[in-house]
This record gives C-alpha cells, structure tokens and sequence, in this order.
C-alpha cells in the first residue's frame, strides 16, 4: 500500500514525458523480443544444422548472431539514453516544486528542520533519486519483458521442466523483498545524515570569523566527523543490502541450473526431450536469472529511493500558508492588536503576551525595549511571516487573515539589521522592488539612502555584481542599499528593524529627515536600540519581556515610564 502510495506520487512526475517514456519502452521490448528470439532459434537452428546435417548453413550462423547482438546494442542504447531524459526531466520537475513549495510554505516551517537539511532535501534527496529512478525504470520495464519472453520460450519448449528450475523464485521473491525495507531504512538515515553535513557546512562558511577566533576547530571536526560515520556505515549497509539481493539471485541461478540439467538430463535419458529443446531450455532459464538479478537490484533501487523520498515527502507535506480573498489597502487609520499572544512553538514561553496596541497610519511608531522584549517578533506579525496563537491584528477594521497573503505583503518594504542582498548588480537589486523604475527614480532612492555616490564611484557604478549574499560590502553599505530599495518602492508601510544601526550618526541623520519627510503617506515602523533615531517618533512602545508597559511620545515617557528611564539613561552613558 505505502509502495503503491509512493509509486502513485513518483509517476504523477511522468506525465510529462510519457512520450519519449513509451518510445523507451518500444525498444526496451525489442531488445527482449531478439533475446527471447535468439534462445528460441537455438532448438530449430541446432537440430536442422547439426543434427539433419545441413551443414551449408553453417556459414550463415555467426552473421546471423551478429545481427542480432547488433540490432540489439542499438535498441538498448536509445533506450537507456531515452529513459535517461525521463528521469533526469522527472526530477528537475520534483526539485521545481520542492522549490516552490519551499517559498510558498510559512516561515516557522520553513525553518524547523535547519536551513542545511532543507537544502539538503532539496539538491541532495532529489540527486540521489535521479540515478535509481533512470535505472530502475528502464531495468523495471526491459528486464521484465526479457523475463517473460524468456519464460515464454522455456514453457513452450517444456513447461514441467521450466517449472521445476522456477521453485527457486519464491526464495528470490521474498529475499529481495526483506533486503527491499531495510535499504529503505537505510537510505533514510544515510540522506539524514548529509542534511546534517550540509547544515554543518552551511554554519561553518556563515560562523567563519567567530569559529577562526573561538579556536573550536577540534570540536567542530569531532561533530563533523561524527556525522561523516553516520554517512559511512549507512553507505557501506546500503551496498550490503543492493549487492545482497544480487548475490541471492546468483546462488539462485546455480540451484536453477542444476535442476534444468538434473531434471533435464533425465528426460533426454529417457527420449522425451531433444538435446535441441534441452538447450534452448537451459539457455532460456540461464538467461533469467539474470534479468532476474537486476529486477531484485531495482526492487532494492526501488525501496531506496522511498527512502530519499520520505524526506521529500515531509516537505511537500508541510501546511502552505493560508490568506484570505480580499486585496489588501493602505490603510486609512492604522493597525490594531486586540489581545494578541504568540509563541514560536508550544514548547516555548510566550515571545508576545496580550498585546493590545495601535499603530496609526501615516506616523511614525517607534519600539524600543531589552534585547529579547519581542520587538521583532511584533512586527513579524504584520506581513503575516507568524499569525498569533490568540487575538487578532486588524488593517483598518478588517482581521489581516482575510486578505489574500502576498496583496497584504506588497504594502510592505522591510530593511533589517543584515539585510538580504542576492549575487546580482547592484541595479538587478534595486529594481527588484520595482521592475518599472525608471534610472532617475533608482538614483533618486539611491541618494535619499546617501548611497548614491559611493556606487558611482564603483568601476562598473550600478551595474556592479555584488559578491554571493553581498559579502563585498560592509554592514552600513548593505543597510544603505536595502533602504535604497524602500525609497524607490515607496510602499505604504515601511518598517525598520535597526535598519541604520551600521550606520554612522552623520548618515543615520540624514537618513531619519528623508524618513521624516515620507511620513505624510507612509506608515512607518522603527525598531531601534539607538533612541537617538526614536525620540521624534510620534509614538513609541516600550516593550518588556513580551508585554507593553508603556506608551507616549519621548517626553511623556521621559516622565511616567521607568523603564524607558533607564532605556535613555544607558543610551546616553554609552
Ligand atoms: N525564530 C525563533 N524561534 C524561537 N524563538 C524565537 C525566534 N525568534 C525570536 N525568538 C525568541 O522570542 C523572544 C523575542 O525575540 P525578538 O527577536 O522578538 O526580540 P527583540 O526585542 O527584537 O530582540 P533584539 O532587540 O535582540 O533583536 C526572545 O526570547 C527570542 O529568543
């Protein structure tokens, strides 16, 4: 049931090519329809050259058997390198999807196995199933058709004898299906173990500098030699199990033949069978065993690529995020958390507890709290990355739920403290907020963000490739670049998550006024540990440990909050 499950979903990837599929199965069962026919011809040709003495024919044999091994060369190579072109096309289709769904997933999923698992997942599982897919089709389809036609020959000649050499299938049979699970098994925890190498790889090139200083590398290698065993001893299991099925076929294949020519050679004593019919026979059983093998080979290939598939599986598995039908709007009065409490998963303490706040369109709201209080996390809530576990978040008056999810996020621009660039110029970033910009709207962003003149003075200016994750840049030149991105989109809601805290405090200013004057149309959300950059917001929310326990402008809170005391108070010793 669950291999039939698994084949139902595999195949669905074949649809696609099931033309070149079926022409691969054509020549697939022309290659078996000349080996079936080469151990047919054996009786007739050997009794009526040999045995009638028509020696004149003699001559015409070796063309004869070259032919046939030529015609059948051909047809297995278009179809090996046909099946090859469905598998490899089968998977570069499971990987799209994966991919997609990757992106179409929420974030809180997305993250739960590690970004190396996931990756791993989605390059590593699906590469791994590609070769077996590609040799297990083929060798499905082609070795079976080889197995009846032979089989075909052999009850023609003599069925009780064919019989008496098949008692050993049974054995065959269930062998390759208990070596089957344990491959399974076996693949599972072998993939599992590459997530992990890979997710090790992954903090190794992003924690480079703290790992150079910290001197962990001996730790670091024990964990990453200990997932290398895991890998090894998997690996070494896997062969154990794929080359075992093949050996239990070829022990098979001896107790098969010595049947044939036990049984075989009595019936001949006794002149109920031809030398002829005896040949043809043991050729045809001979010949089984091995399409046999590979059958068992691919029944093992099978089982182990449903265990690179389980791991797919929980992806495409995981829930998709879910919006309501409306379009969403810029809203005209604000938003509002009624009762709002949220935790990362249930094993966590509350990041958010009852919040009740609200954040007025076209002005500037500030949070500021300890590290930890849940500032992030609040507005994390907004464009929908985590929904509350209780209460609700309204846009206007209507719940955020009900509004079709990626309407919602276009009214966003975040700039976060290590903002994300991708391996493109500088201009492909830019326009990715707004593909229709115009180069005048891109320079504009460009000098409101005070970036502008640094690209110019790049060799290639803005057509410049920043390095992989824009690594060629400092902390302050990415923040300038992704604020570039919010001037030029202009969206109605703009939040900023220490978006300037790399910056210096004469751009940081001049940055704050180009904010300043957005403010008329735009919502604008400001975390900020600097209060510097917050005390002319028109509201800030001081956050603690979860809760809001205050709110006002910087000079109500100068006077009724504590908290925010002691915030300014430290603020101005650093
Ligand atoms: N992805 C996550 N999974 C689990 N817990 C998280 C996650 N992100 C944050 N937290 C936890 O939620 C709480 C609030 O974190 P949050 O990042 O919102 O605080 P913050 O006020 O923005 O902190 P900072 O000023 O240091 O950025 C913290 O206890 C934090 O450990």
């Amino acid at each position: 049931m669950e291999l039939l499950f698994f084949l139902k979903n595999i195949l669905h990837y074949l649809k696609p090519f099931w033309k070149k599929f079926l022409l691969a199965l054509f020549f697939a069962s022309l290659t078996s329809t000349l080996t079936g026919f080469s151990t047919w011809a054996i009786k007739p040709i050997f009794n009526y050259v040999f045995i009638e003495k028509h020696y004149e024919y003699f001559k015409w044999i070796p063309f004869f058997i070259i032919l046939i091994f030529t015609l059948m060369g051909c047809f297995s190579l278009l179809q090996a390198y046909l099946m090859k072109d469905v598998s490899t096309g089968m998977v570069n289709l499971i990987r799209l999807d994966l991919f997609k769904k990757c992106l179409s997933i929420p974030v809180e999923h997305l993250t739960k196995y590690g970004e190396g698992q996931t990756i791993s997942r989605v390059i590593n599982d699906t590469s791994q199933i590609e070769p077996i897919l590609g040799d297990n089709l083929q060798t499905f389809f082609k070795e079976t058709l080889t197995v009846f036609a032979l089989l075909g020959v052999a009850f023609y000649q003599k069925w009780d004898l064919t019989l008496v050499a098949l008692l050993t299938i049974p054995i065959i049979v269930f062998g390759a299906k208990a070596l089957g699970i344990k491959t399974r098994k076996a693949r599972k925890l072998a993939q599992s173990a590459t997530g992990e190498l890979t997710q090790k790889m992954n903090e190794i090139t992003k924690g480079i500098k703290e790992i150079k200083i910290s001197g962990s590398y001996d730790k670091l290698s024990d964990l990453f030699l200990k997932e290398l065993n895991k890998f090894y001893r998997w690996s070494l299991k896997i062969t154990k199990y794929r080359e075992g099925s093949k050996s239990l076929v070829d022990i098979m294949t001896g107790f098969g033949g010595a049947l044939v020519i036990g049984y075989g050679g009595f019936l001949i004593i006794k002149g109920s069978l031809s030398p002829g019919a005896f040949l043809s026979i043991l050729a045809s059983i001979l010949l089984i065993f091995n399409p046999l093998r590979k059958l068992a080979r691919s029944y093992t290939g099978l089982k182990e690529i449903q265990g690179a598939w389980i791991r797919i599986q929980e992806i495409f598995e995981l829930p998709e995020e879910k919006g309501g039908t409306l379009k969403a709007f810029a809203p005209s009065q604000g938003f509002l958390f009624k009762d709002v409490s949220f935790r990362y998963s249930p094993q966590l303490p509350l990041a958010l507890e009852k919040i009740n706040l609200f954040i007025p369109t076209n002005k500037i709201t500030a949070l500021v709290g300890q590290s930890g209080s849940g500032k992030t996390t609040l507005v994390s809530l907004l464009p929908r990355f985590y929904d509350p576990q209780e209460g609700d978040i309204y846009l206007d008056s209507t719940p955020l739920k009900d509004f079709d999810i990626s309407s919602l996020r276009s009214l966003f621009g975040m700039v976060l403290q290590e903002p994300f660039l991708f391996n493109l110029s500088i201009w492909d970033n830019l326009i990715m907020v707004k593909p229709s910009a115009t180069k005048e709207e891109v320079i504009e962003a460009c000098k409101l963000a005070m970036i502008h003149d640094f690209i110019e003075k790049l060799p290639q200016g803005y057509e410049t490739i920043l390095g992989k994750n824009g690594l060629s840049l400092s902390g302050g030149e990415k923040q300038r670049l992704a604020l570039a991105r919010v001037f030029l989109k202009k969206p109605p809601i703009i939040i900023l998550d220490e978006a300037t805290s790399q910056l210096d405090s004469i751009t940081e200013f001049a940055i704050h006024q180009a904010l300043e004057n957005l403010k008329d149309k735009h919502t604008i959300i400001i975390i900020a540990h600097r209060l510097s950059t917050v005390k002319k917001a028109d509201k800030i929310v001081v956050l603690d440990k979860g809760k809001i326990v205050a709110e006002g402008t910087h000079d109500e809170l100068l006077e009724k909050s504590p908290l925010y005391q002691e915030l300014y108070k430290t603020f101005h010793r650093e």
